[in-house]
């Protein structure tokens, strides 16, 4: 059992709280704030509690540049709405510019740090770095479930220095999806979408004789297109994964997996809403053309399989949902999921953003704020960021 901000005693003290606000943007505008929705309940404990409060967070991939799209300021601004109070914000999580910030906090202050990842060290859990977050605290809070899969600084590396205890987000995404891993109800079926593909081609392995159907979309189908040795045209493949994928079809075999791929895709001539596009079967991907969502045919199929299902879980969109013509294969899972008499769970921002969008989130068990966060808790890892809490 970890401890939980219950356990600690956090009035008047500086308390570094990671959060994910890692949420989708468009033009700079936020389409889905849920990620930031969910730390509600813990800002408003330490706010009523006194503690001044020191919010961390990544947004996307700058991979260590201050890239100006990357910035978290949107984020802090709808977090002041969403309060009701300003929410300071500092141009750097650490350094002077941090330390200063910190400094003129009072109690029940809040401040938004600026993007973690314009550090290269935090991916890569620097001790330095980890080490400058925790000297602005006195404790440390996680509350960032979707990024509690990854051994960071500011999730795992800071703990070092720095006690640190759950959230209550932490605590509500351990209690569901931690309980779909101890009590799955069977038949049980994964969706798994999305374009991180190569983070998210290896949860496959384990999860394949965890489920009955395992079904796949979205840019992650394409690998296994290839594995079938179908052309792709310009989709987006992860080449050095086509051996993978194609090993994982026979697995699938072998655990009597049904393993559920697109029979018919929607393909564009280019990246973009206004792209000419046609709907052709999975092996007719022609050159300069590439599978943005999924096709009629597929869609019908995955919703036939998903009817029976006693547990759901879904990561990743079936297209580019963003895009009104890339929508449908996503919308039609949406669909299925909400309607299937199961125990659901959708996980990971593009997804939660989709099914919030197509007005059926309430119809689903357990919006999680993880997608490679829930996947890997149900492939059965110890996720680091939980590991790393101080125990009860
Ligand atoms: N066929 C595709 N080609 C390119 N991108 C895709 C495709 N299908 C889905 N996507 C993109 O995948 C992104 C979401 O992927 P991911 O981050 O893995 O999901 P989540 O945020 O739900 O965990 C969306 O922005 C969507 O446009
Ligand atoms: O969006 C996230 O993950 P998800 O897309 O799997 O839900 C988390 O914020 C983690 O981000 P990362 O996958 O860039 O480490």
């Amino acid at each position: 059992m970890k401890q939980t901000i219950e356990s600690i005693d956090v009035a008047n003290k500086r308390v570094f709280v990671r959060v994910d606000f890692n949420v989708p943007l468009k033009e700079g505008v936020i389409t889905d704030d849920t990620r930031i929705r969910a730390t509600l309940p813990t800002i408003n404990y330490l706010m009523e509690k006194g503690a001044k409060i020191i919010l961390a967070s990544h947004l996307g991939r700058p991979k260590g540049e201050r890239k100006p799209e990357f910035t978290l300021k949107p984020c802090a601004q709808r977090l002041s709405e969403l309060l009701g109070k300003p929410v300071a914000f500092a141009d750097d999580c650490v350094g002077e510019v941090a330390r200063k910030a910190v400094e003129t906090l009072e109690a029940g202050d809040v401040l938004l740090l600026e993007n973690l990842r314009y550090h290269k060290e935090e991916e890569k859990n620097g001790e330095e770095f980890a080490k400058a977050l925790a000297s602005l605290a006195e404790v440390g809070v996680n509350d960032a479930f979707g990024v509690s899969h990854r051994a960071h600084a500011s999730v795992e590396g800071i703990t070092k220095f720095l006690p640190m205890v759950a959230g209550y987000l932490l605590e509500k995404e351990i209690k569901y999806v931690g309980g779909a891993v101890e009590h799955p109800e069977h038949p049980f079926a994964a969706i798994i979408g999305g374009a991180k593909v190569s983070d998210k081609i290896e949860v496959i392995s384990n999860l394949l004789p965890k489920v009955e159907v395992l079904i796949i979309g979205g840019g992650m189908a394409n690998t296994f297109i290839a594995a079938k040795g179908y052309p792709t045209g310009s989709s987006l493949v992860e080449t050095d994964k086509i051996e993978l994928a194609a090993s994982l079809i026979k697995k699938a075999s072998e655990t009597n997996t049904n393993l559920l791929l697109p029979t018919d895709f929607v393909v564009a001539d280019a990246f973009s809403n206004e792209a000419n596009h046609k709907v052709v079967s999975a092996d007719g991907i022609e050159d300069g053309w590439m599978a943005l969502d999924i096709g009629p045919a597929s869609q019908k199929a995955f919703a036939e399989a998903l009817k029976p299902m006693k547990m759901i879980v879904w990561n990743g969109p079936m297209g580019v949902f963003e895009m009104d013509n890339f929508a449908a294969g996503t919308n039609a899972v949406a669909k299925a999921v909400a309607e299937a008499n199961a125990t659901t769970i959708v996980g990971g921002g593009d997804s939660v953003a989709a099914i919030e969008k197509s007005g059926l989130a309430n119809r689903i068990s357990h919006i999680s704020t993880g997608g490679g966060a829930s996947l890997e808790y149900l492939e059965g890892k110890a996720l680091p960021g939980i590991v790393a809490l101080a125990d009860k």
